[in-house]
């Protein structure tokens, strides 16, 4: 996922080759004076040398600042990606990826905030190294090859033991993973973990503890191989300096008046080796990040895109007909049990109708919410809107349905297309849902306070009214109202909205309420176990209860 392009690599290399090139003019400087070779500016080194030093330092500031700006644009923008693919993603992409994980590639996303960096400090790190190479080179080949060939065995040594530690990170991350549902469990099941102590032990005791001092573990396990791994490496340079001093001029390959020259060099490009040597645990870590945000994006991205179109976004539209032909849906299953399996399902909904869905718990009715809204698509059948076939992806269908859905969500910033200030239609829905009171004015933030639960359908389904759509998907929205505003539901709310030929669908358990519906389907197991279309307003109560 995380490519560096030519034209980055060419950047990077603007900034590093002259600035490689620099400190290499403050090395020779040096190393003129300390041998008393004479040099070019030789009377003006000292001027020579701070400007060199003051060019440097603008240099760093300049690019390092462009660094900078470019590493947090690519995170954002990929954060935004993943944020693009994640909406784009159906519900079953969602519950077969779980949660967590995105938590998780938010994280390993803040890795790559250093790589521009880290590849600019590496190549120059690399010039540097090849440019004092090739100076040992002038001095001696057979040194330069011995050298060459310690640096090499140590290097070889460091990226193969790094490379065993990937697996080791690779469970690390994994464990972040699953830390993370535990944090979820801990925010979300607040109410419930306080109030039994044997779930909340259990939680610290079974679960928590054992992840993190896992985590702990093989974290610490990582760091320490690293900081082994790169001692052994600074301390291999020694060896190549005790080779320089001590066994190459008793070989006579160069002379001793060479040797300090020599070891200099080796000094001053143990910082640029070392540097590749701690680079080396930040490209591990990136390379099991990026695998890991590569296979997040493939899991995520086999959904068609969304369409975005002007037309297809504005909503609004008519609904004559919407048909479900031999629709089924099945869930899978980790475990070995039969997974649910809803329909065939053979249904047509006409427009202004008023539809109550009902069964038992588990019977299939908010997998049926599901399809009806879209979220999910059939496995087999077809569902038809106005007579078309909605095929691929179907937000244009989409776009015909409002719904509040059981475990409906407020929102934290308004992101509809209606505004609520200046408002009629809501500053009236306001007061006939008894909210106007609640909500002092009528800006955005009002409408974001902490609602009650019954309160907070409400406000949700002033918000599903605002969109105008002309289907209302409602999934057991009286459940949490009061008697008076559940018999203000069926009795006022409905009847109006039919009289707007608004077709409304509701997943509903209140038997007291079934004659107001124009038409009752019941869901058994899956399957459509009864459709009556018959005035049941004219049946009585307890004929309904029966069903
Ligand atoms: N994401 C899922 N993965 C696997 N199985 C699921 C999933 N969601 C629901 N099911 C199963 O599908 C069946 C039908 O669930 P559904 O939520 O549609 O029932 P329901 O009629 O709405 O029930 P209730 O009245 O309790 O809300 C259940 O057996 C449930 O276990």
């Amino acid at each position: 996922m995380y490519k560096i392009s030519l034209r980055q690599i060419l950047f990077l290399l603007m900034f590093s080759v002259p600035n490689t090139l620099l400190t290499l003019g403050i090395l020779v400087i040096v190393n003129g004076i300390l041998s008393g070779r004479k040099m070019m500016f030789q009377d003006k080194l000292g001027i020579v040398f701070f400007s060199i030093v003051g060019i440097s330092f603008l240099l760093n500031i300049f690019f390092q600042r462009k660094i900078i700006a470019y590493s947090y644009r690519m995170i954002y923008e990929n954060e935004m990606n993943i944020m693009r693919y994640f909406l784009q993603s159906s519900l079953s992409q969602l519950e077969k990826i779980g949660m967590q994980r995105v938590y998780g590639v938010i994280e390993d996303m803040r890795i790559f905030t250093f790589l521009p960096g880290i590849v600019a400090t590496t190549i120059t790190s690399i010039i540097t190294l090849l440019i004092c190479l090739f100076y040992f080179l002038t001095v001696s080949v057979f040194a330069t090859i011995v050298v060459v060939a310690i640096i090499l065995t140590i290097a070889g040594g460091y990226f193969w033991a790094s490379k065993k530690l990937e697996g080791r990170i690779k469970h690390q991350r994994e464990l972040n993973d699953r830390y993370f549902r535990i944090v979820d469990d801990v925010l979300r099941g607040f109410k419930e973990l306080k109030l039994s102590d044997t779930r909340r032990n259990k939680l610290y005791e079974n679960f928590l503890r054992p992840n993190r001092a896992t985590s702990s573990e093989v974290e610490s396990y990582v760091a320490g191989k690293y900081l082994v791994l790169n001692l052994f490496s600074q301390y291999g340079l020694y060896l190549v300096i005790g080779v320089v001093l001590f066994v190459l001029p008793v070989m006579h390959f160069f002379g001793k008046d060479q040797v300090s020259s020599l070891v200099v060099v080796l000094f001053f490009i143990r910082g640029p080796i070392n540097s590749l040597i701690a680079m080396q645990s930040f490209y591990t870590k990136s390379i099991v990040a990026n695998r890991r945000i590569s296979a997040f994006l493939k899991d995520i991205k086999n959904s068609p895109p969304c369409n975005t179109d002007e037309n297809v976004a504005a909503g609004g539209k008519r609904l004559e007909e919407l048909r479900f032909e031999g629709v089924k849906y099945h869930y899978q299953s980790a475990s070995s049990e039969k997974p649910f399996s809803l329909g065939p399902v053979d249904l047509t909904i006409n427009e202004g109708e008023t539809v109550f869905i009902i069964g038992g718990n588990g019977s299939g009715k908010s997998t049926f919410i599901n399809l009806l809204t879209g979220i999910s698509s059939p496995h087999e059948g077809k569902i038809f809107l106005n007579g078309k076939e909605v095929r691929g992806d179907n937000q244009h269908y989409r776009n015909h349905i409002s719904a509040v859905f059981s475990d409906h969500h407020l929102f934290y910033e308004h992101y509809e297309q209606y505004s609520l200030e200046n408002n009629g239609e809501y500053e009236r829905l306001l007061k006939i849902m008894e909210l106007d009171k609640v909500i002092p004015n009528n800006d955005d933030v009002a409408a974001r306070k902490k609602f009650s639960k019954g309160q907070g359908k409400r406000m949700a389904m002033i918000f599903a009214l605002l969109e105008e759509r002309p289907v209302l998907v409602l999934d057991e929205w009286a459940a949490d109202q009061d008697p008076y505003f559940r018999k203000f539901f069926y009795e006022r709310l409905l009847p109006e909205l039919r009289a707007k030929r608004k077709t409304i669908i509701a997943v509903t358990h209140d038997d007291a309420y079934f004659r107001h519906a124009d038409r009752i389907v019941k869901f058994d197991y899956g399957k459509v176990a009864k459709d009556i279309f018959i005035n049941v307003q004219e049946m009585d109560t307890e004929t309904l209860k029966l069903w």
